[in-house]
């Protein structure tokens, strides 16, 4: 396993968000987060990345303890984190977001390049402030700063929120592409149908625990997991 989660128990204060948590990410896999609003979802995804800090329970990446590590260590081995909004520098160019996903991680010029290739829109807007491009191009742009750290694992946060058809089929290309490269990745995500295109394996969170993990192939089939745990009135597409 690339990332193992274990038994992870985490609180806001004194509320827990997290119980007992555990899940695997095999290299190369394409894991997705699914569950209501205030599951845990994206607390699980800042513990990974040592935004919060479990009372109990480990991340491993490999056999390494991530848990332990200072929260700027982590992008540093190779985990890039997506978070929901995007959080670009909206003053700043693309080029000079881009330069700040290089600088986490020392990586140079042919990291960038080849960013630049996968999302060729962002090439012809190296010099507009971010805050400028479409939502879209911004979603880009965040992903394309988290891919300059070459990670192994790719943690992404809703990205297809908000965007038009077109952006969020150039998204979910992205991920199956990475994959083929054998990034593994957690998707958070609200869309069944765009979690189902991209993913292997499907967990349903409720209330800080996996309730249940399914083979996305067999969802199509048996939605029964998906209307327990997430309910209708979600967008199916
Ligand atoms: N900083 C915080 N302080 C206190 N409680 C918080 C904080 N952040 C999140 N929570 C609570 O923790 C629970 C889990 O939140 P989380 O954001 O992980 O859920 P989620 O599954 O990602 O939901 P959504 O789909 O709405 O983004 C929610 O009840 C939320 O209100």
């Amino acid at each position: 396993m690339i990332l193992t989660l274990d038994r992870l128990n985490c609180f806001y204060g004194r509320v827990q968000v997290l119980r007992d948590l555990s899940l695997t990410l095999a290299p190369g896999e394409v894991l997705c987060l699914l569950g209501r609003n205030g599951a845990g979802k994206t607390t699980t995804l800042k513990t990974v990345m040592g935004l919060i800090r479990p009372r109990s329970g480990r991340v491993l990446l490999g056999d390494e303890d991530l848990s332990r590590l200072p929260a700027h260590e982590i992008p540093r081995r190779g985990i890039a984190y997506v978070p929901q909004g995007r959080r670009l520098f909206a003053e700043l160019t693309v080029e000079e977001n881009l330069t700040i996903g290089l600088m986490a991680r020392h990586r140079g010029e042919a990291a960038r390049e080849r960013v630049l290739t996968l999302f060729p829109v962002l090439k012809q807007r190296l010099h507009q402030p971010a805050g400028t491009l479409s939502g879209g191009e911004q979603e880009m742009l965040a992903v394309a700063r988290a891919l300059c750290l070459e990670p192994r694992v790719l943690l992404l946060d809703e990205p297809t929120e908000g965007l038009m058809p077109s952006m969020i089929a150039a998204i979910l290309e992205t991920v199956r592409l990475l994959k083929r490269e054998g990034v593994a990745t957690i998707l958070v995500e609200q869309r069944v149908g765009a979690a189902l295109s991209v993913a292997d394996r499907v967990a349903f969170i409720e209330n800080g625990t996996v309730m249940q993990i399914a083979a996305a192939a067999s969802l199509h089939a048996d939605r029964a997991p998906i209307e327990r745990y997430v309910g209708v009135g979600l967008s199916p597409a």
